[in-house]
């Protein structure tokens, strides 16, 4: 694998009085999509929100690009490129597609060929352009929450479970957006729908228990009976 982009070693992450990672290791190569899988509450979640910096790791270190970036400040690290989208997906449901889109553009100015990129890739996007986001369906609001992170260019992309509650068909439609996105940025993805993980992953790691308990290729583990009996069952949906 190529050199990592991102490298969390050793983290530790307490939440309140409770210790939820535990020394988390994880190498992300530059390129493509990267799958954290786990059960719920095994910490994925929590993992993606301490290399983003909104929970502090209290022990370890996390690297972007070479750089320490534990300590610093949110807004800095989205600075250095990296985008977060929420499992709440964080958009504004009384504001227009195009406000919450202008909310997260750079001084709010729309770069006019990164719109149309945006627009290729999820044309929903356009034609809903005008209307209220809480008026969208639970893929159009996914898609504009992955839109918003997008608009401008990032390197790295944290997504939490953005397949839940989808139709198969938008599931689908998603695998293809992703690849898309996938061939400018790299993607920390979080995902218990295997078919979704495994059409995307290049590398799939499974947390359990705030541990990471295997780490791989995606295609070991989709071509490993054994290893899907092992994890999977403590990991997510088979479907
Ligand atoms: N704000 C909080 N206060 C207390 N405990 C929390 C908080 N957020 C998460 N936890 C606990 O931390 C552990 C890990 O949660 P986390 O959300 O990271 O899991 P997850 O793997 O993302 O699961 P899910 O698929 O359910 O989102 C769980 O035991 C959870 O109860």
């Amino acid at each position: 694998m190529s050199e990592s982009l991102l490298r969390l070693e050793g983290v530790h992450t307490d939440i309140a009085q409770y210790h939820i990672l535990h020394g988390i290791s994880l190498d992300v190569p530059a390129g493509g999509v990267h799958v954290l899988l786990g059960r719920n509450g095994a910490g994925k979640t929590t993992t993606l929100r301490t290399i983003m910096g909104l929970w502090r790791a209290r022990q370890g270190t996390i690297r972007f690009r070479g750089q320490d970036i534990t300590a610093m400040q949110t807004p800095d690290i989205a600075r250095l490129g990296v985008a977060f989208v929420p499992e709440n997906m964080g958009i504004f449901g009384g504001l227009t597609v195009e406000e919450n889109m202008r909310l997260a553009a750079h001084g709010g100015r729309f770069d006019s060929q990164r719109l149309r990129h945006i627009f290729e890739i999820f044309p929903a996007m356009e034609k809903f352009w005008h209307n209220q986001a809480s008026s969208l369906s639970g893929g159009q609001k996914q898609m504009l929450a992955i839109s918003r992170a997008i608009i401008e260019k990032r390197d790295l992309i944290l997504i939490d479970e953005p397949t839940k509650g989808l139709a198969p068909a938008i599931i689908r439609a998603m695998i293809e957006a992703f690849r898309e996105i996938a061939t400018e940025t790299t993607i920390l993805l979080v995902e218990q729908n295997f078919h979704f993980a495994s059409a995307l992953g290049q590398s799939v790691a499974v947390i359990d228990d705030g541990r990471i308990v295997h780490h791989g290729l995606m295609s070991d583990l989709v071509a490993d009976q054994a290893l899907q009996n092992r994890f999977l069952s403590l990991s997510m949906e088979a479907n």
